[in-house]
């Protein structure tokens, strides 16, 4: 681990701790970046991100719609044959004329969004305990609000086709959408680093005197305003639900220009699919990484409103120009691989789970399970224990279940054919971002557990491909 990364995380190494707690008992506190690459990673990197991400998506969609979904078509239009210059399309990206009825469907949704979050029964559920010792309470409806959400689309979408409207409407006027939720999500998560400053919710907030750090990795890791948590409402109400529906209304303009294509299903169903299991489990995913390391900044909040909008879509996006006919045997071969790696996916966050709920008395693929009890301290001083799995799929490798996701990825975007490259960009994207997430986590669970994460790692060699990496 670099000096730099050591920095990344606050705590106390084993040897300063006391000699009956040398068994990987440690101190963790996530804070800020201090190293000597500061000026780099805490103000040109976040800056260059915060400009050319915006940059980036409204490319590629772009591309898909006007340069035939070909990049190479798009860098020969602006660099030899000057069709298109470099002035008119940053005009095109950025002169931003006010699209009323992209607004007013945004700002409905996402007051729908806040309103449903908040009637929806369900079970309350604690997120785990922070430093300052602050217990994040939330209500376990996702699941209720996701298929309630399908169903009142379901419901819209057939009012609609009654007055002869639709929403592919979305479909239509998709850049506009894009350039104003994008506009949106800058104003957001400049307001809630503001409120971080100056109105933090609990004490897990960490503001510094440079606002461009500040509004990239945010200031506050559980805002709230009016009891309304931002990153559920961004993370999930919003973006993985409208990732949902987007990938339908993609797949229904598909079939309103091209009729029935199996291509476009595909992709849409697996992304239906998967969503319902991300919902399903949307109370694990409350308490992974993004909730209890990352603050709720540009990168997780502008991320899941509008990278997620524009990116994690385009493979159903480019099958409406580009349309392919599968044939049953392929249809049936990707649906039920993609099905396959689903479950695989759900059964790794499964057995880690009931291995914990069950204090490591289950059984793991029939045998009894393998498993580590490491124990560390929070900087409140009290002491816990947590167990780690090494066997089932955690015995693979220490991030199996990231190996069903890619190939989940690669599935979805596999019925956009091979002729371009840009269908695969979210899979790409998503190979980076695994990479590095494996890496943070395990830089992460080492300062955690100290020793006993070591002693995992001695008998779970790889990261993420065993045998490879
Ligand atoms: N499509 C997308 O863009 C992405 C999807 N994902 C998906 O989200 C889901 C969650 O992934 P992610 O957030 O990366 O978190 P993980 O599910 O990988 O959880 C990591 C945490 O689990 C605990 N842990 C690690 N090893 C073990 C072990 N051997 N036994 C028991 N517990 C262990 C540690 O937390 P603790 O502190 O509790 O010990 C660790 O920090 C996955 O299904 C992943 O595929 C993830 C990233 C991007
Ligand atoms: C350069 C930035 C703008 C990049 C922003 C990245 C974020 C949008 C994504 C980072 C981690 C992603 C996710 C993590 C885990 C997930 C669980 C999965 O089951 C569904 C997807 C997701 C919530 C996913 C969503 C996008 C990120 C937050």
């Amino acid at each position: 681990m670099s000096k730099a990364d050591a920095h990344q995380y606050k705590y106390k190494k084993a040897s300063d701790l006391p000699s009956n707690h040398n068994d990987a008992i440690h101190q963790l506190s996530i804070h800020s970046r201090q190293g000597h690459n500061k000026f780099w990673s805490e103000s040109v990197l976040p800056f260059m991100l915060t400009i050319t991400c915006p940059f980036f998506v409204r490319s590629i969609v772009f591309i898909s719609g006007h340069c035939h979904g070909s990049i190479g078509e798009f860098f020969t239009r602006i660099l030899f044959d000057q069709s298109m210059t470099l002035k008119q399309i940053l005009e095109q990206f950025f002169y931003f004329e006010w699209h009323w009825p992209s607004a007013i469907i945004i700002i409905s949704f996402l007051i729908y969004a806040i309103v449903m979050t908040m009637i929806l029964p369900g079970k309350e559920y604690t997120g785990p305990i922070t430093d300052t010792g602050h217990v994040p309470i939330y209500r376990d409806n996702g699941f209720t609000y996701y298929f309630v959400s399908l169903g009142l689309f379901a419901l819209l979408t057939l009012v609609l086709k009654m007055n002869h409207l639709s929403p592919t409407y979305i479909y239509d006027h998709w850049e506009e959408f894009l350039s104003t939720v994008s506009t949106f999500a800058f104003i957001l998560c400049f307001f809630v680093m503001l409120k971080g400053k100056y109105m933090p919710s609990t004490n897990d907030h960490r503001s510094s005197s440079n606002w461009i750090t500040d509004f990239y990795r945010g200031v506050e890791l559980y805002p709230r305003i009016f009891d309304v948590d931002i990153k559920l409402i961004t993370n999930c109400r919003y973006g993985m639900l409208s990732w949902a529906l987007l990938s339908a209304i993609f797949c229904m303009k598909t079939f309103e220009l091209h009729g029935y294509t199996d291509s476009a299903l595909v992709t849409c169903l697996l992304t239906i699919i998967y969503l319902t299991k991300f919902f399903w489990w949307e109370s694990g995913y409350m308490k992974t990484m993004d909730i209890i390391v990352d603050r709720a900044g540009f990168y997780l909040c502008w991320g899941c409103l509008v990278w997620v909008s524009g990116l994690y879509t385009l493979p159903s996006y480019f099958l409406v120009t580009h349309p392919i006919k599968l044939g049953p045997v392929l249809t049936i071969t990707i649906l039920a691989l993609g099905v396959f790696s689903i479950y695989i996916n759900y059964d790794c966050d499964r057995q880690k789970i009931d291995v914990r709920a069950s204090n490591g008395q289950c059984k793991v693929w029939g045998k009894p399970s393998h498993i580590i009890r490491a124990k560390y301290v929070l900087l409140n001083g009290k002491q816990s224990e947590s167990i780690l799995l090494a066997s089932g799929y955690w015995g693979l490798s220490r991030h199996f279940h990231y190996i069903p996701e890619l190939t989940l990825a690669f599935l979805w975007s596999c019925p956009c054919g091979f002729k371009f490259i840009l269908p695969y960009i979210y899979f790409i994207f998503l190979s980076i971002l695994l990479m590095h997430r494996a890496h943070r986590d395990d830089q992460k669970c080492r300062l955690k557990y100290g020793k006993a994460w070591d002693r995992y790692c001695q008998l779970v060699r790889w990261k993420v491909w065993p045998g490879i990496y």
